[in-house]
């Protein structure tokens, strides 16, 4: 990426396009960009009226004359100060308002995106998009766009009056300036060099932090804190060089730049301290503002390669946003039967399907589910167990045959309307950071906290959840760290109950809990499935025995599927080989 970033000219439809998202805030940007306008000539008059008083009025003694002049610059000084309030408060407001409705767009893309992204793309690199890169955005508007324009603003003012007032003077001003224009340019490209490696770093730092703090048991017991201590303390070194390169950098501009503006200056003095003696040479005024037109036009001259290179990290960081934006693979929503109820009749015909394209998981999948049947899914690691699960909710779309809920196929359905009449419960609990009951009702208003505590004691949970500091106001830590597995599980069905699901996908944890847990989560399970039409998949011998049919799976093809009587019968089965290895050797 850094190479890439290094050779990347400037573009500009992309600058057009991150332009764009001021549109919303266009009155705004016009009034940033005119308050830009107007503190040129604000900053300029300074100056420009200094020479003025000198030359018209304290040389010929007109005191009056001064006096009024004094209180126009006192005036202007006022004006100029409360327009640059005006703009950098508004270019940052500007800038913050683009950022927060980009990110909301953004986070919303994401949400929008198929499970195959997700699959492919590690989770910092979505947080990164999401949050730093938009971050940068941000500084094209307060640090880039607006403040570059009224810097070009005022280099082209101040040199108007410069010109203005005395050609040749500003002539022998700007003899130093070829010598200007390489140091700025030497120095942006080592900064732009320093600044590239300092990013990689952070991103290196991230991850990594990310990656060890999420695994830190795993660090932990296998003693490897060392070389990860060493690893990091290798990021960080690297970090700190390439921050200490930028800081040399600029280290050295600056003074190269204020010897380059005195040079400017000395010049500027003794050729124009010899021209006001000279008839028709400079006046005493323009001498005494010069210095201070200098300064003014060096001050934006020193800071715009700076603000060029923020200007260029912006727009790289807005690129990688876009190309998220125009990834296609978001999820299609082309179905519009969006019934009030289902009944929840389930029938895969034919089902193929592939994650990546003609490696079959599935093979010709084919069954029956009636209203309230429950259909247990058995079968070797990797055979496509979850896989099933994931094409009924269309999670990832199967490639040939039909799945049909209420004899319609699922793709007709409105997506949304389809996933409201499913719950799916996995066996690895998934709990974000909130309370109890957030998670339950996972922030859904039309869930009332008596509708929740109902199905908590439905379930049989609301024992253990009464129990926690603050019930259900108990905030979860990351993830559920400060819960058991088990009541983790708990809060994983109640949140399935309240949503009352036509059609339930139950992925049954195979963690053994201990015996008391273990009946509490049995039951808990047969509450659930109570009159629903569930797939499970299956661990728990009563799930399986309970079940009206038990399908065996292997290698993405239906080996066996009928009801527990007739497989365990099966000479020779594999059902029955699964039985009797299994659960049998379990209930011993
Ligand atoms: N997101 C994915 N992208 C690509 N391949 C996948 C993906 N998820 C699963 N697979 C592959 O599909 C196959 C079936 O996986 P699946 O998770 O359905 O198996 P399973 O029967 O549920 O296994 P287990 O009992 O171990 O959970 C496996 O070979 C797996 O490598």
């Amino acid at each position: 990426m850094p190479e890439q970033d290094q050779k990347k000219k400037f573009d500009l439809s992309l600058f057009g396009r991150v332009l764009q998202l001021a549109v919303p805030y266009k009155k705004v940007a016009i009034s940033a960009v005119l308050l830009a306008i107007l503190l040129v000539p604000l900053a300029i008059a300074r100056p420009f009226i200094v020479q003025n008083i000198v030359d018209d009025y304290i040389l010929v003694g007109d005191v009056d004359g001064m006096t009024f002049m004094a209180a126009v610059l006192c005036g202007i000084i006022v004006l100029e100060a409360l327009c640059r309030y005006t703009f950098i408060y508004s270019s940052n407001w500007l800038g913050q308002s683009i950022i927060r409705d980009f990110r909301v767009r953004v986070f919303r893309y994401i949400n929008s995106l198929k499970l195959s992204y997700f699959d492919k793309t590690p989770i910092g690199a979505s947080t990164t998009r999401a949050i730093s890169d938009i971050q940068s955005i941000n500084s094209i508007f307060t640090e880039g766009v607006l403040t570059i324009m009224a810097d070009l603003l005022s280099i082209i003012g101040i040199l108007g009056v410069m010109i203005y007032t005395s050609w040749k003077l500003t002539l022998i001003v700007l003899t130093t300036m070829p010598f200007l224009m390489l140091a700025s340019y030497i120095f942006k490209e080592a900064v732009k060099k320093s600044f590239q490696r300092v990013r990689t770093q952070i991103q290196k730092m991230n991850a990594f932090l990310q990656e060890r703090i999420t695994g830190m048991r795993i660090v932990q017991i296998f003693n490897a804190e060392q070389h990860e201590r060493e690893k990091f303390a290798e990021i960080n070194k690297e970090y700190r060089g390439a921050n200490v390169d930028a800081i040399l950098y600029y280290a050295i501009f600056f003074p190269v730049v204020e010897i380059i503006a005195a040079a400017s200056l000395a010049l500027m003095v003794w050729w124009g301290a010899q021209d006001v003696a000279r008839e028709g040479g400079v006046t005493l005024g323009a001498l005494i503002a010069f210095p201070i037109y200098i300064q003014m036009l060096f001050r934006p001259i020193r800071v715009l390669a700076d603000k060029f290179n923020t200007l260029q990290m912006g727009l790289v960081a807005a690129e990688r946003v876009f190309a998220v934006l125009d990834r296609t693979d978001v999820i299609e929503n082309n179905g519009s039967f969006a019934p009030e109820t289902i009944e929840g009749r389930v029938s895969f015909k034919n089902v193929w399907f592939a994650y990546v394209a003609k490696e079959w998981i599935l093979k010709d999948i084919s069954f029956d589910l009636k209203v309230g049947e429950t259909l247990a899914i058995v079968g070797s690691t990797g055979s496509g167990k979850t896989t099933i699960t994931n094409v009924i909710n269309r999670f990832y779309e199967f490639q040939k045959g039909s799945i049909e809920v209420d004899g319609t196929d699922i793709r007709e359905y409105d997506l949304y309307a389809l996933r409201s009449k499913m719950a799916m419960v996995l066996q690895d609990v998934f709990l974000f950071t909130g309370t109890v009951l957030d998670n339950i009702t996972l922030r859904d208003p039309s869930i009332s906290r008596e509708q929740v505590i109902e199905a908590s004691k439905l379930i049989g949970a609301h024992e253990f959840i009464d129990r926690l500091p603050g019930s259900y106001d108990y905030d979860v830590q990351e993830r559920g760290a400060t819960l058991s597995m088990g009541q983790r599980q708990l809060i994983s069905f109640v949140r399935a109950l309240v949503f009352d699901p036509d059609i339930l996908i139950l992925d049954e944890a195979t963690s053994s809990v201990d015996p008391e847990t273990e009946g509490v989560i049995q039951h808990a399970i047969e509450k659930l499935m109570d009159r629903r039409t569930s797939i499970v998949i299956a661990h728990r011998l009563s799930t399986i025995r309970n079940a009206d049919n038990i399908m065996v799976l292997e290698k993405g093809e239906i080996q066996e599927l009928g009801p527990h009587e007739e497989l365990v019968e099966l000479e020779g089965g594999r059902y029955r080989e699964l039985y009797e290895m299994q659960f049998l050797e379990a209930v011993e």
